[in-house]
């Protein structure tokens, strides 16, 4: 079951052409520079742009077609903007039952106390949206739109409007949503960080195009993604917790290919989290090295090799079992370790970012 999205446009100076099957479940990140049509794709599949030529069509319903095009309010949808678009003479509790009041009570499937309960916000509700942090005002427009029931939750960079401390707070909101909600959200985002928490599936879109497509892992993995990353380059594992030395602090976790020690951020035992490990991160040797600070040694292979976005560096893919590794080296490390496709290493991996 999918969600289809195709859609053709022009504008003076910028074209958009997609053609899209994104799964109808989990977080679908549209991830790509600024201008290169993010915002026009979630409008168009929002009804809110209407696209020359298009299709939208959810589990089988179509919102869209050459023949029919269903207008914004008779899409079952969400969609939260960059600010949090709230009526500011109504009170968070009324701006929640306002989003309510829009489907009748026998289609509503989102209950008040529990959407109140997982947006944190019931200390909030007798408040006027101008007395709340950007923040808060944020996770009020996130519960208004699931409010009503929708299919779909399309959001447009919802924390662009943060600080860095405000970002902190909200992210695990969204990592909530992303646990407990059974409707497929599509996200705008241009923070390779964001994704990394959130995503479980990835659009790399430029020039109005989707360049890339699939799920996270491997699609961060690719090494022919034409946006470069940059010191952002990296991959993000699927893991859990199987141990934890208290001692130390310090938690190993396990993917499909291995595990690592990472510093312990809490979790249970078999708990699921997110690694993220960037390639800066990464380093490689021809034996296992003893008598260093780093604590995650690990065998792996290369894959594929190809030269970064400085002539000093390369980029190299490895596999640590069924798990791809990325890893930026020098030219003349590589040069001088012989390293090409099919070659065992050892990686030494110096940080591991815990996510989840
Ligand atoms: N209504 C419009 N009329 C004409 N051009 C438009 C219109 N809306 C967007 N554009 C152009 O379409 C291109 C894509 O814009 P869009 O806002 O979708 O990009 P984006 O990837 O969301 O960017 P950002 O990350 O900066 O928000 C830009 O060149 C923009 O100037």
């Amino acid at each position: 079951m999918t969600l289809h999205a195709q859609f053709k446009l022009d504008y003076p100076g910028f074209s958009l052409d997609v053609d899209l099957q994104l799964p109808a479940k989990g977080i679908t990140a549209l991830f790509g520079p600024s201008g290169c049509g993010k915002t026009t794709l979630l409008r168009c599949m929002a009804g809110l742009t209407r696209a020359d030529q298009g299709q939208l069509s959810l589990q089988g319903e179509v919102w869209q077609s050459a023949t029919q095009f269903l207008p914004v309010h008779q899409r079952a949808l969400g969609y939260v903007f960059q600010e949090a678009a709230l009526f500011g003479h109504l009170s968070v509790r009324r701006n929640l039952l306002y989003g309510q009041s829009r489907v009748a009570a026998s289609a509503r499937q989102v209950d008040f106390d529990s959407m109140v309960q997982l947006l944190g916000i019931g200390h909030l509700l007798e408040r006027l949206p101008l007395h709340l942090s950007g923040g808060e005002r944020q996770r009020v427009a996130i519960a208004r739109a699931l409010l009503t029931s929708p299919r779909l939750l399309l959001m447009d960079e919802p924390l662009a409007a943060l600080d860095l401390a405000r970002k902190q707070e909200f992210l695990p909101y969204l990592e909530r949503l992303h646990d407990e909600l059974a409707i497929p959200v599509v996200y705008v985002s241009h923070a390779p960080d964001e994704v990394a928490r959130l995503a479980d599936h990835l659009v790399v879109m430029q020039q109005g195009r989707a360049v890339a497509v699939g799920p996270l892992t491997e699609t961060l993995a690719r090494l022919d993604l034409p946006v470069h990353l940059g010191e952002d380059a990296g991959v993000v594992l699927q893991a859990v917790v199987v141990e934890r030395d208290t001692q130390w602090h310090l938690a190993r976790v396990a993917f499909e290919g291995g595990s690592l020690w990472v510093r312990d951020g809490g979790h249970a035992t078999g708990q699921a989290v997110r690694v993220r490990i960037l390639a800066r991160d990464v380093s490689i040797a021809l034996q296992p090295v003893s008598g260093i600070s780093i604590q995650n040694c690990l065998s792996a292979t290369v894959e594929q090799m190809v030269d970064d976005y400085h002539p000093a560096l390369c980029l190299l893919r490895l596999r640590l079992g069924a798990a791809p590794l990325l890893a930026r080296v020098t030219q003349r490390s590589a040069h001088a370790l012989e390293l090409a496709a099919g070659k065992p290493v050892w990686v030494q991996i110096k940080a591991v970012a815990l996510i989840g």
